[in-house]
């Protein structure tokens, strides 16, 4: 079991309506380890991220969590089934909260009596603490990541999807951000999906690189396997 893969995605296909975005995605995602897609704007990495988590249908091909196809289930089922899913824009409510929101996370708990693992959750990120109180939508966009995460970790994930947790926000954050995953993997044994833009974070944290393109997999490999020119010439912009 810990040396199969979490995460197998399988020639999968997506599409909004006409629109075919996933095109033969094929990838699969290490245990205990951060695995990282990174492409230019648009060639489908957040559809990728919503297929997966059942947000979208996949239309062919196949997606095995833990050896179990489950292509087709429904996103919370996926959720009990212990895949979080950290969406691009961090979609905190900003009327709850900090702790309010933190709540949310239970809903995706197989447990239903779970509470929340304050402990763990404010040694993570102390700011939440601080902060518990606060409206969501007061916080800065560094600490809205923040929250979206732990919001995410509340339900006890194994498998982690994470859209661009650095997007808009300051690089000081976005490396606590980073120190903060590498804890969770290496202490937790979390697995990791993150889809990113920005090289220096990607590097912070990285085990395997994806790159995608029109929506397949183009290259693949660790940081020491790829060329610095290659991995330019897929993220150029
Ligand atoms: N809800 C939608 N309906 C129709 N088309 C969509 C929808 N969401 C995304 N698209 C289109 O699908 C394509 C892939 O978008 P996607 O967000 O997956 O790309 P991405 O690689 O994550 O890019 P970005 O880094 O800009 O988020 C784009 O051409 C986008 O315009």
């Amino acid at each position: 079991m810990m040396n199969t893969p979490v995460l197998t995605v399988n020639n999968i296909s997506a599409a909004y309506g006409q629109s075919i975005i996933l095109r033969g995605t094929t990838l699969s995602v290490k245990r205990g380890a951060v695995t990282t897609v990174m492409g230019r704007n648009g060639v489908g990495k957040t559809t990728l991220l919503k297929t997966i988590m059942g947000l979208l249908p996949a239309q062919e091909g196949s997606i095995l969590f833990n050896n179990e196809n489950i292509t087709a289930l429904p996103p919370h089922k996926k959720a009990k089934a212990g895949i979080a899913y950290v969406p691009q824009g961090r979609e905190i409510i900003p009327r709850l909260s900090v702790y309010e929101n933190l709540l949310l996370g239970l809903e995706a708990h197989p447990d239903r009596k779970a509470k929340i693992p304050e402990e763990e959750i404010y040694s993570l990120f102390p700011i939440l603490k601080d902060f518990r109180k606060r409206a969501g939508g007061n916080l800065s966009g560094g600490q809205q990541q923040q929250l979206s995460i732990a919001r995410a970790l509340v339900s006890n994930p194994s498998l982690l999807l994470l859209d661009e947790p650095t997007e808009g926000i300051q690089p000081s954050i976005a490396q606590e951000i980073g120190s903060i995953l590498q804890q969770l993997v290496q202490q937790k044994g979390l697995s990791v999906l993150l889809v990113e833009q920005k090289i220096d974070f990607a590097n912070q944290v990285t085990d395997h690189y994806y790159f995608m393109d029109r929506g397949r997999m183009v290259l693949d490999g660790t940081a020491e396997e790829l060329k610095h020119s290659e991995l330019e010439k897929h993220i150029a912009v």
